[in-house]
């Protein structure tokens, strides 16, 4: 093997930029060299593809977005794309693709791994909605974006004896949810897959008013992507007591950004581990991190498991929150 070649794909996620330089790097300490290709799958098809050098990689592990570009290219779901995405790479003489996105971006690269071409999916998402690992590259840097802006609303909430629902991004997951929720010491949850009870909520609510807690946080997950799901609870809400609420839709915000040093170092350990599993002759692998170990697993397993978040955090947030 000499060559390795990198995209980007789907939303882009804070630290993306730090896998891109460790897999480039360790490629390129290891004698390989590393190809950047622009734009995701469209690019791939496109031929937009060129070499790193080392010094290109400069000045980019504190940079949000991706250096890569990203797209999101739903034409890639068709055989005639992947087949040409892979005439692109043999052109290039590229002999193995680490694909960092989603899940999205990984039923690509498992598209790849059937047509033959050897493929290394790297987790780089906000969402944490990956099987086999606990944390996707992102994910924290996107929880904390999300925590200080809810440690921002709660000053007005405060002021103003308002509630606020505010809705994270995540699609279906509720990682950011639950995470957030708990570390701003929300005074509930909303996410799909959890029991909702509006009139519930409002009651205690309700009641926090009369122990003198007189304002109010609730975090939503999105559930959808760019749903209205903060603004419809809070309708139903108030069906249900007289509040001075607003709903705060978070979007984009939690994508930018520089990374946390936690993404920095998940994203250049994956990085570098990919190209250790492609020097041992391994391919058709997704990397994850579980109980603090890089690890890697048939990309195929991904797509026969659901990504599990931690659940505990539900009911952690609902013993501690005020009653
Ligand atoms: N079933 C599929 N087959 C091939 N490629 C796919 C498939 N689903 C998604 N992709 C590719 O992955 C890209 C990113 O997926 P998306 O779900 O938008 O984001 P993410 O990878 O961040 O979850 C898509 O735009 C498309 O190019
Ligand atoms: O930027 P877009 O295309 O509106 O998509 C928004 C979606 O992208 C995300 O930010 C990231 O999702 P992906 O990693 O699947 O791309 C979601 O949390 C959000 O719902
Ligand atoms: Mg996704």
């Amino acid at each position: 093997m000499k060559r390795i070649g990198i995209l980007t794909s789907g939303g882009d996620a804070p630290a993306m930029n730090a896998a891109i330089r460790a897999v480039a790097r360790k490629a390129i300490s290891n004698g390989l060299e590393a190809y950047g290709i622009n734009y995701g799958f469209a690019g791939l098809v496109a031929g937009d593809i060129h070499k790193f050098s080392a010094t290109d990689l400069d000045d980019s592990i504190d940079e949000g977005g991706t250096m890569l570009y990203s797209a999101r290219y739903p034409e890639f779901a068709q055989v005639e794309g992947q087949l040409k995405g892979i005439e692109q790479l043999k052109k290039f003489g590229i002999d193995a693709l680490v694909v960092i996105g989603g899940d999205g971006s990984y039923h690509g690269a498992l598209r790849l791994t059937e047509h033959g071409y050897n493929t290394i999916g790297l987790p780089g998402t906000i969402d944490n909605d990956i099987p086999y690992t606990d944390f996707t590259i992102g994910f924290d840097t996107a929880l904390n974006t999300a925590v200080d802006a809810i440690d921002k609303i709660r000053d007005t909430a405060k002021s103003h004896q308002r509630v606020f629902a505010v809705q994270v991004m995540g699609r279906a997951a509720a990682d950011i949810a639950l995470w957030a929720g708990v570390a701003t010491g929300a005074d509930a949850i909303v996410a799909p897959g959890y029991d909702t009870d509006v009139k519930e909520i409002a009651e205690k609510l309700k009641k926090n008013r009369v122990d003198g807690k007189d304002y109010g946080i609730v975090v939503i997950a999105e559930g959808d992507a760019n749903s209205d799901a903060a603004p419809t609870f809070l309708e139903e809400l108030k069906k249900y007591g007289d509040f001075d609420a607003r709903a705060v839709v978070l979007g984009h915000i939690q994508r930018g950004g520089r990374p946390t040093a936690r993404d920095r170092v998940l994203a250049s350990k994956m990085g570098a581990y990919a190209v250790d599993l492609l020097l041992e002759g391994k391919g058709g692998l997704a990397v994850g991190i579980l109980d603090n170990k890089v690890q890697a697993h048939d990309i195929t397993d991904l797509f026969n498991s659901k990504h599990q978040p931690d659940t505990t955090l539900f009911d952690l947030n609902n013993d501690l929150s005020f009653k």
